[in-house]
């Protein structure tokens, strides 16, 4: 038998956030999401509703298959021979399938490629814990595999990627354009990025680095992305906070930037959803609905990027990063987020913190 340890890998799997197909998916769908985290009935309720907007069908699923085809493609166009698997954190087809899939199937040795770019508990941690859930799943379902063991290993933060840097500049110029021609040179350029709890954040990174990971990267991609499109000055927003009113989380909202820069004098807003690789609800509903109607109702014309999921240049990545590991990078090399079988990055690294309740 090969060495589990040194055997090629087999097989690549896109691991997501999942989101309802139909109005009967989005409550139990819902509830995967939170798990027992301290988000209130109301704000669940008022979730459900965005979703409800839109036929209770998340855009999230659609645009993965999509990224899933084109990545096919170009693997085959760079005549790198490996399937590609598609699994969940809270919908189908959800994780612990697509790893018994995967194990069925005979691969022993897979990349796990995240839709997430960062650091941090939401955007990294918590995907390594979908692999360790997945891998208990498989031991429970599978009990050879624990002789026969598989090895999923994610791929690292890829924020600061070339690739990711110039499409997000491209779609920064292009939504530029779209504005009126008497504001394009002077609408105040915003990027956006899921909000977390402030608590969360202080703690993001390895703890020697004083936490922030997650804000640092975000601040430090929308510069590099500004600098890339020229753009001398530049703001970075939060959006879709959650949890209890009364716990932190980062700020200034977008919706309540867009009055502050208004008041300000603003001409116009370019927003540009750095935090995100695709147009999911996040985009479609507190940009596209919240965001935008705040800005008619300024008066502030306003255009918002493009995600960099549909440009051709985020799945030349996704190859370059398999190639990497394809050439025997190892997990220390490969830069921060990438580990096998859903291990930290560094010992203490992005805990889950359980929001605080005023007492
Ligand atoms: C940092 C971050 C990313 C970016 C990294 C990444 O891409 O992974 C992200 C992505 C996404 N978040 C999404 C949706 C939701 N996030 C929620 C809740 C939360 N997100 C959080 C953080 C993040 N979230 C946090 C700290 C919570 C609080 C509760 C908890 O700790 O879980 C909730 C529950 C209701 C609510 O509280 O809003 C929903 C429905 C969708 C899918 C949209 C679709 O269906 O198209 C996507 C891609
Ligand atoms: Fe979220």
């Amino acid at each position: 038998m090969t060495d589990p340890g040194t055997a090629p890998f087999d097989a690549v799997m896109v691991l997501s956030f999942g989101g309802p197909d139909g109005p009967d998916d989005v409550m139990p769908f819902l509830e995967n999401v939170t798990r027992g985290r301290g988000v209130p009935r109301e704000r669940l309720a008022s979730v459900a509703e965005h979703y409800m907007h839109f036929g209770g069908v998340s855009p999230i699923n659609r645009l993965n298959l999509d990224i899933i085809d084109r990545l096919r493609t170009a693997l085959r166009d760079n005549a790198i021979d490996l399937p590609v698997f598609f699994g969940n954190r809270n919908w189908h087809p959800m994780v612990e399938d697509t790893v018994v899939e995967m194990f069925d199937a005979g691969h022993r040795r897979v990349l796990v490629f995240p839709t997430s770019a960062w650091g941090g508990y939401s955007g990294c941690a918590q995907y390594h814990e979908d692999i360790g859930r997945a891998l208990s799943a498989l031991a429970e379902r599978r009990p050879a595999s624990v002789d026969d063991p598989m090895t999923l290993r994610k791929l690292p933060h890829y924020w600061d990627r070339p690739e990711m840097i110039e499409a997000g500049a491209d779609a920064l110029r292009a939504a530029r354009e779209r504005l009126p021609e008497d504001v394009r040179s002077t609408a105040r350029v915003v990027f956006t990025a899921h909000s977390v709890p402030s608590a969360a954040d202080a703690v993001a990174g390895p703890p020697a680095e004083g936490g922030h990971l997650y804000s640092r990267q975000v601040t430090a991609a929308s510069a590099a992305v500004a600098a890339a499109a020229g753009v001398d000055d530049h703001d970075v927003v939060w959006q879709s906070r959650s949890g209890p009113p009364q716990v932190p989380w980062l700020e200034p909202d977008i919706v309540d930037h867009l009055e502050a820069i208004h008041a300000d004098g603003a001409p116009g807003a370019v927003v540009a959803p750095v935090g995100f690789v695709s147009d999911h609800l996040e985009v479609v509903w507190d940009l596209d609905t919240e965001a935008a109607e705040k800005a008619d109702e300024l008066g502030m014309p306003m255009a918002r990027a493009a995600t960099v999921g549909t440009d051709p240049r985020y799945v030349s990545m996704i190859v370059e990063l398999i190639r990497d590991q394809l050439a025997g990078a190892s997990t220390e090399s490969t830069g921060m987020g990438c580990t096998d079988n859903g291990r930290r990055c560094v010992e203490g690294c992005c805990p889950l913190v359980r929001p605080q309740r005023p007492s």
